[in-house]
């Protein structure tokens, strides 16, 4: 089986989706953000505020080459779409599964959350950020699940009927 991708907006539930989606299949379970860290050995806010977005990108664009091999479930970072050569080569996987949600959704998941630099600013840019991503999301998915009325047990219950698994 091909690996599974997840892609989709911050708070979507990528981790926690991804994580029980493997244990169901008793498969290998991989975040970019975990690997990101693990391997600077920074948190992803210190990543920003040293380096910058720019360099996060490229981290990020290293690790997702890095990773697709048989038999994974890999979650990403909400930004992974902003590089189009990253949309390209998500298209390219049959299995990238966007994890789709409204933002009233998102608000209330990351109501209280201070590790994600870019949630951390203004309503507007938030709106403005969460506006853009959308086709990039679509383009680079090839199966969509939306998940603002699911459980996340649900969530992986409706992935893995959406896979034929
Ligand atoms: N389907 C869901 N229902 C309720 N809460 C959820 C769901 N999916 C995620 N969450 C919660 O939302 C927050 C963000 O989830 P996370 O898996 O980190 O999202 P992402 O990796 O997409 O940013 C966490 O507190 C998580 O427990
Ligand atoms: O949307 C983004 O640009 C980001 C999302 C985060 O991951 P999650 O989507 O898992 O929160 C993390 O990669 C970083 O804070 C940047
Ligand atoms: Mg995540």
């Amino acid at each position: 089986m091909e690996s599974i991708i997840l892609i989709g907006f911050m708070g979507a539930g990528k981790s926690s989706v991804g994580k029980a989606l493997s244990t169901e299949l008793n498969i290998q379970f991989l975040d970019t953000d975990h690997i990101i860290e693990r391997e600077t050995n920074l948190s992803i806010p210190q990543i920003f505020e040293l380096y910058g977005e720019g360099h996060f990108r490229k981290l990020e664009a290293d690790v997702l080459k890095k990773v697709i091999s048989q038999d994974q479930v890999i979650s990403t970072g909400g930004g992974i779409v902003e590089l189009e050569m990253n949309r390209q080569f998500l298209a390219q996987h049959s299995h990238t599964i966007f994890l789709k949600t409204n933002l009233q959704t998102i608000f209330k998941r990351l109501e209280t959350d201070q590790s994600r630099p870019l949630w951390n600013q203004s309503y507007v840019k938030r709106l403005e950020l969460f506006n853009k991503r959308q086709m990039y999301y679509e383009e680079a998915a090839n199966i969509v699940v939306q998940t603002d009325y699911l459980s996340i047990e649900n969530t992986v219950n409706k992935i893995l009927s959406q896979l034929k698994l």
